[in-house]
């Protein structure tokens, strides 16, 4: 029942409590993704990626802030249904001029569902749906850049207005010569532009500051001409420390999507109004759920809370039933998922087989390591959950079954709300995108037959870009532990992507070692391992019997890949990890850089190749061709 008056003084407090921590919240998260120019100036590249990192933390901390005070302060926990029901709506009013008033709707529901006992989890209590709008919104003041600006070029003078474009960033380092970077950046648009009428509405749309990973700004916008509109990204980098220079220009959905990928770190991007960056970013890449540009732009909560909506809305509009993953199962996760929703959830089981020495709360340590971790494109992005639930009746019986036999602690099955429908509540998941597992990959190529010149390119592409993506995870101090190839995926675009997280550890944590000569026969001829291994040893020459087996995939993988077998590789990475060398593992395919021949000749220290190559995968560089730029 709507309350006819809003009456309790003490639910006004509570509100305007969540709404400064809030903003104390969104405050700190600005700054820090603010002082990313000021690291990329100054090539501060571990400190942009620690902020990177750290960012991640901040949310839960002021939520827990948040919530002690409310306990500590009002006895939250205690108040009576009415009070918070008005709590909801006088936080509503508080919200009506707020910039980020979604995010803000977000940590009230992470702050109160902290407090509140479940049956108070409706949209009378908490924000199922959003309750303030964010269209149209935008700065008021004339002296704040507003979320994005439009620039008129004319044809002949493009250069000057990509350096106009480019000037008002304000970036304080000089460009080795802007001058030739404008030029090739007109002349890319130029030639996106050709064979196109040029209509009056002819512009440039840029979003008003530059998104910052590792070692990398890129400045993102449009063109637009007509009906017409080109998403594009202009990736800014440091020549030498303090010098820039524009590496490409990229153009379409496509490679905006790569760039935005969810298997890369979040940007740091200072934003006053993010629902108008998304709004625009969306207008760039149509297909990309509201959440995952959330979650590119690090605000990783609000990605949840648009996941989970938009979750919520598919079950409400489908029919088909959660079932086994397909392809091999798991060991410590159990993976089940909706064929028609493109994400698995994965469980970790009770109980494990021998070889498999951890723990539930190791397990959870390498999964959090890899939230945190720069993914590279390399790592799926993962969503926790807790106590999510879901209908009984969508659960085929044999699912229900496995969760009983492998998870029996995390599963409850019951009418917990009482409102008269059994539901399947998991206590604990991850969910993450779902791919082609690499093993279902390969054995697609091998059933379709030697002869076949599709399959043929298939399993050279697949273990081409198994190969990239270790060395990729080399580069960025991640040893997958377990490389089988059920343990990787393919994406939509062709990426071979690592998703097997429970036996991770950093390249320099690992004791990379050959395999000893035996000292006699008997050592010679055992089928056991004869000598000493120790809990971090790692021998990559034996590598080959577990992943090489098919004749076809071994010379393939030797071709390109041989590398991986020998120790010396491994141990050199070590040593320039531990040197405090960054790597550039940029997203693009190196074929789209700008003067590349020379840059390959003249810069190879500087410039890495990349690994993201939708045109082309089977060729795109990997960090095995990269030179450190440090
Ligand atoms: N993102 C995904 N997309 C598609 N299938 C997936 C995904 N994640 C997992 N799977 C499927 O679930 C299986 C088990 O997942 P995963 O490898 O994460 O479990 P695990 O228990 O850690 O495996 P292992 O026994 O190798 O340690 C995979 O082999 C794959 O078939």
């Amino acid at each position: 029942m709507f309350p006819t008056q809003l009456d309790s003084p003490l639910a006004w407090e509570i509100a305007k409590a969540i709404v400064d921590g809030f903003n104390r919240h969104y405050h700190l998260f600005r700054t820090e993704s603010a002082r990313a120019q000021h690291r990329f100036e100054t090539a501060d590249w571990h400190g942009q990626q620690r902020a990177q990192r750290e960012r991640i933390e901040f949310y839960d901390l002021r939520v827990n802030e948040c919530v002690r005070r409310l306990e500590k302060q009002y006895q939250a926990g205690d108040l009576a249904m009415g009070i918070w029901h008005q709590v909801k709506l006088h936080f509503l009013g508080m919200l009506v001029n707020h910039r980020q008033p979604e995010l803000a709707e977000s940590f009230f529901n992470s702050v109160t569902t902290k407090i509140l006992h479940r049956s108070y989890f409706h949209n009378d209590f908490i924000f199922v749906r959003p309750g303030i709008s964010t269209e149209y919104m935008e700065v008021e003041d004339e002296n704040e850049r507003p979320t994005y600006r439009a620039f008129y070029p004319k044809l002949a003078t493009m250069a000057d207005t990509v350096r106009e474009v480019v000037e008002s960033f304000g970036l304080h380092c000089g460009f080795e010569d802007l001058a030739r970077d404008c030029r090739r950046v007109a002349d890319a648009m130029l030639w996106q532009l050709a064979n196109i009428k040029l209509r009056p509405n002819f512009q440039i749309q840029v979003l008003a500051t530059l998104f910052y990973r590792n070692k990398g700004a890129y400045l993102v916008g449009k063109l637009i001409n007509g009906f017409v509109e080109i998403p594009f990204a202009l990736p800014i980098l440091h020549r030498t420390p303090g010098v820039l220079y524009i590496d490409a220009a990229l153009f379409g959905e496509e490679d905006l999507l790569i760039l935005f990928s969810f298997s890369r770190a979040y940007f740091l991007v200072d934003m006053e109004i993010p629902s108008g960056y998304v709004q625009f970013l969306r207008s760039l890449m149509p297909r990309k759920p509201r959440a995952e540009l959330y979650n590119a732009l690090g605000l990783a909560k609000q990605g949840k809370t648009l996941f989970y909506r938009d979750f919520l809305w598919h079950l409400r509009h489908s029919t088909d039933k959660f079932r086994i993953a397909p392809g091999i199962k798991g060991m410590v996760m159990l993976v089940f998922d909706l064929p028609s929703f493109p994400f698995v959830f994965k469980l970790i089981k009770d109980y494990y087989p021998p070889q498999k020495d951890t723990t539930r709360e190791l397990i959870r340590s390498k999964y959090l390591l890899v939230k945190h971790h720069d993914r590279v494109g390399r790592m799926a992005d993962t969503l926790e959950f807790s106590e999510v639930a879901f209908p009984r009746e969508r659960f085929e019986d044999e699912l229900i079954a496995e969760i009983q036999k492998f998870a029996p602690s995390l599963l409850e099955i019951s009418d917990r709300d009482g409102d008269g429908r059994t539901e399947v509540i998991i206590k604990h998941l991850y969910i993450e995108r779902r791919m082609v597992p690499l093993n279902i990959y390969l054995q697609e190529a091998f059933d379709a037959g030697d002869d076949n010149p599709s399959a043929a390119a298939q399993m050279q592409h697949a273990v081409v870009e198994y190969g990239n993506a270790i060395k990729d995870l080399v580069a960025a101090n991640i040893f997958p532990g377990d490389m089988l190839w059920k343990n990787f995926g393919v994406t939509r675009h062709g990426k071979v992507v690592f998703y097997d997280y429970d036996e991770i550890e950093y390249i320099t944590d690992c004791n990379f070692r050959k395999v000893p000569k035996p000292r006699n026969e008997e050592e010679e001829m055992s089928g056991e391992v004869w000598y000493k291994v120790g809990p971090t040893d790692v021998f990559p020459e034996t590598f080959g019997p577990f992943l090489l087996g098919n004749p076809r995939v071994r010379d393939i993988f030797m071709q390109h890949h041989g590398d991986l077998l020998d120790p010396k590789f491994w141990q050199d990475h070590q040593t320039r990890i531990k040197g405090g060398e960054v790597m550039d593992v940029f997203p693009y395919d190196p074929a789209r850089r700008f003067g590349m021949a020379q840059a390959a000749s003249a810069h190879s220290a500087e410039v890495d190749a990349d690994d993201d190559a939708p045109s082309d995968p089977v060729d795109a560089g990997s960090v095995s061709e990269t030179e450190p730029s440090e």
